[in-house]
């Protein structure tokens, strides 16, 4: 009779561990929480490397972040890599729907690729100290104008050392089941670096995460890296035009791919 009085308190934890809130708040510490630590150890391991900030650190990032997806329930299918085999500095522009997105990006992340991030990242404890490191730009998006020039100094970057930048055009996460209009700064770089643009597209994460609805279940994310777009040639003038059509091949792409994403097939939780 006196262990009756247990099987609530034995429940509320099962109950808990089953609905689909608490392990949609699992996952999400643990990913931050894991992340932190991979950052804690890339730090000094980093530095020993190259001596502070380089774009070499992404190759050890990008080892060290590949396995956190299996963590999580989480498969890639990656195509078009061909379009990646490109030598020489490019523009990647990719939609963005979550940080989950970083996962995605460092499965297909190219060498000598680093990206553009907002500047309150900076502060992300030990993450934003390995952005850092990485040689990510950051760019202050209520200043248009810092933003602007910071974005000039990096073309004339990209060219002088060779590098490849990952910009995230919609400017914002966004999980709205659609693309935001895209801010032209992705554009304008491309035109001044005068590199090609190419566009990846991750395919919607709404079959298995939904940050409203608490929900975060196993699921497969479609990787569609796109053929390039040239920007030989192309002046400012040009530059509407290319954001145009830039975001007209990756809404197509972004259609297509979400519709076929298969449904979640690790274990599923409620
Ligand atoms: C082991 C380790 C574990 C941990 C491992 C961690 C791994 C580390 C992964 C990190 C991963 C990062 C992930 C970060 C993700 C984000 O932080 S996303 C947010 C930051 N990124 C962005 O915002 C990029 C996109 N934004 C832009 O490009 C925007 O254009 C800008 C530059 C911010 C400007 O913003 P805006 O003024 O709101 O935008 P917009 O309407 O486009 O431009 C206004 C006018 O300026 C003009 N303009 C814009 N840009 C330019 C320009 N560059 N030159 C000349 N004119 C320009 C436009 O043409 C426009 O003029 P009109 O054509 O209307 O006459
Ligand atoms: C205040 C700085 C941001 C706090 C970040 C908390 C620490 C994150 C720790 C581990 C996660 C690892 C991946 C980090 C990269 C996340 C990049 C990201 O997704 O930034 C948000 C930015 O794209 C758009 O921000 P808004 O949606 O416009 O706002």
């Amino acid at each position: 009779m006196d262990v009756l009085w247990m099987v609530p308190l034995l429940l509320i934890p099962l109950l808990m561990w089953t609905s689909g809130a608490f392990v949609f708040y699992f996952k999400k510490f643990f990913y931050v929480a894991w992340m932190m630590c991979l950052a804690l150890l890339a730090i000094p391991l980093c530095i020993l490397k190259s001596g502070g900030r380089d774009v070499e650190n992404m190759r050890l990032i990008r080892s060290l972040v590949r396995h956190v997806k299996y963590l999580l329930g989480l498969r890639f299918e990656v195509s078009g890599w061909e379009h990646l085999q490109t030598e020489g500095p490019y523009v990647i522009i990719s939609n963005h729907q979550s940080s989950l997105d970083v996962l995605g990006l460092m499965e297909i992340l190219p060498d000598r690729c680093t990206m553009i991030a907002k500047k309150e990242l900076i502060y992300a404890g030990t993450v934003g100290l390995i952005c850092w490191l990485g040689g990510i730009v950051f760019i202050n998006r209520k200043k248009t104008s810092d933003a602007k020039s910071v974005m000039a100094d990096a073309a004339e970057t990209m060219l002088k050392d060779q590098i490849r930048l990952w910009v995230f055009p919609e400017g914002t996460r966004n999980q709205n089941g659609d693309l935001l209009p895209f801010k032209k700064g992705a554009f304008h770089l491309a035109v001044q670096a005068q590199v090609p643009i190419i566009p990846v597209v991750f395919s919607s994460y709404r079959s298995f995460y939904l940050r409203k609805e608490k929900q975060f279940k196993s699921g497969t994310i479609r990787l569609k890296i796109l053929p390039k777009i040239e920007t030989k040639g192309l002046t400012s003038d040009d530059v509407s035009d290319l954001c145009d059509k830039s975001f007209n091949v990756m809404h197509s792409a972004f259609l297509e791919t979400s519709s076929s994403v298969p449904q979640s097939n690790g274990p599923v939780s409620h």
